[in-house]
């Protein structure tokens, strides 16, 4: 019986993947219900009790930079994630950015099925991304995804039409000295000095997300993303005005960690690599995202700052100046690659990260 039930989810997956059209496509063609391939097995509502009491942390960086620092110092400690406040990237390049993001889902089908690929080879890609297989969750997100890599390195990305190319371009561009603001900033809260994770991690391994949330006919069935943490050292995130983006903070009060609606302006993630080097001063945020509307479609740009070293013989672990007899290293070191295999084989969530970690003796 689960065997003619997996056959069949396969044979409905191969479907799906062989339109290449995404989940963008079933929409154009009308469904008005939701294909269960991207249902959850078992049902937990996806959507349970979110609460909106819980404040999200705001960082200017436009104030003195010791102030800065200090609230990123708290929201790295507490959080993992921030608003962020003048980030100096000018909002007309980042609206030209989620626009072409926009354009290029909703091409004639034709057009954007020449990029579909499940293996992201190359520097550009596009594909609804399959979730790595956990008991009951569903096997694919409610989101189609333009994958575009900037780097380590100059990536060929001409195969793009230039239309969606050049805004993209231009966003990275200009992320590119915020990118080390951010690093210069967080090593600063670290306390390891300016450079420190400049010159530990490279960080230009750019990695840039542009997702597609369709509407649902039934948002409450579906997930946009399931419950991960980001691998990069940070990722920052723009989007559209529609909503979506959940991530999860204690309350406080010891009482737990609860879903937190985030409002849809710029913020920054902090990943798994990060909560590694700092060997746990700060935290990796768990985030969701879930669908909110029958009408609109949701955009938004992830764009990952990775680790540009990436050979065998790169090993990331907790930075020496961390480790004290008090706080002995938390992790043990790997490289990137060993890293996303890893998630690639247990899945996005917290506990990817949690199987580098030393296990105290006592
Ligand atoms: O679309 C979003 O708001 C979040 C995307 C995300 O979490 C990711 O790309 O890792
Ligand atoms: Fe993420």
């Amino acid at each position: 019986m689960a065997a003619t039930q997996d056959y069949d989810a396969a044979a409905a997956l191969a479907v799906f993947h062989e339109s290449r059209a995404g989940v963008c496509g079933l929409v154009q063609s009308g469904v008005n219900a939701v294909p269960p391939i991207f249902l959850a097995a078992t049902a937990p509502s996806p959507q349970s009790p979110v609460t909106t009491a819980l404040s999200i942390p705001a960082v200017d960086f436009s104030l003195p930079r010791s102030d800065t620092v200090a609230l990123i110092r708290a929201a790295a400690s507490s959080c993992g994630f921030f608003h962020v406040i003048n980030h100096g990237v000018a909002a007309g390049v980042v609206d030209s950015a989620v626009s072409a993001v926009r354009a290029f889902h909703e091409q004639p089908r034709a057009a954007r099925s020449a990029f579909y690929s499940l293996e992201p080879v190359g520097a550009v890609n596009y594909s609804t991304i399959p979730s790595v297989p956990q008991q009951g969750a569903p096997l694919l997100p409610w989101r189609d995804t333009l994958r575009v890599r900037f780097g380590p390195g100059e990536p060929d990305l001409s195969r793009l039409p230039a239309a969606f190319r050049e805004p993209l371009q231009e966003y990275q561009r200009s992320l590119t000295g915020f990118g080390k603001e951010m690093a210069g900033l967080l090593s600063e809260a670290l306390g390891v000095g300016t450079e420190r994770l400049e010159q530990a991690m490279q960080v230009e391994g750019w990695l840039m997300a542009c997702h597609y949330y369709p509407p649902c006919p039934e948002p409450a069935q579906v997930m946009g993303s399931l419950e991960h943490t980001d691998p990069s050292l940070f990722t920052v995130l723009a989007q559209d005005g529609v909503g979506g983006l959940q991530v999860r903070r204690d309350d406080g009060t010891g009482g737990g960690r609860e879903w937190v609606d985030v409002a849809p302006v710029t913020g920054a993630l902090l990943g798994d690599v990060l909560k590694v080097v700092s060997n746990d001063e700060s935290q990796s945020v768990e985030h969701r995202v879930v669908i909110k509307s029958t009408q609109d479609a949701r955009v938004s740009i992830a764009l990952f700052f990775n680790p540009a070293k990436r050979d065998k013989s790169d090993l990331f672990g907790p930075l020496p100046e961390l480790v004290t007899t008090e706080k002995p290293a938390q992790y043990r070191s790997f490289t990137v690659p060993e890293f996303m295999s890893s998630r690639r084989e247990y899945g996005h969530s917290r506990s990817s990260v949690e199987r580098f970690k030393v296990r105290s003796s006592h």
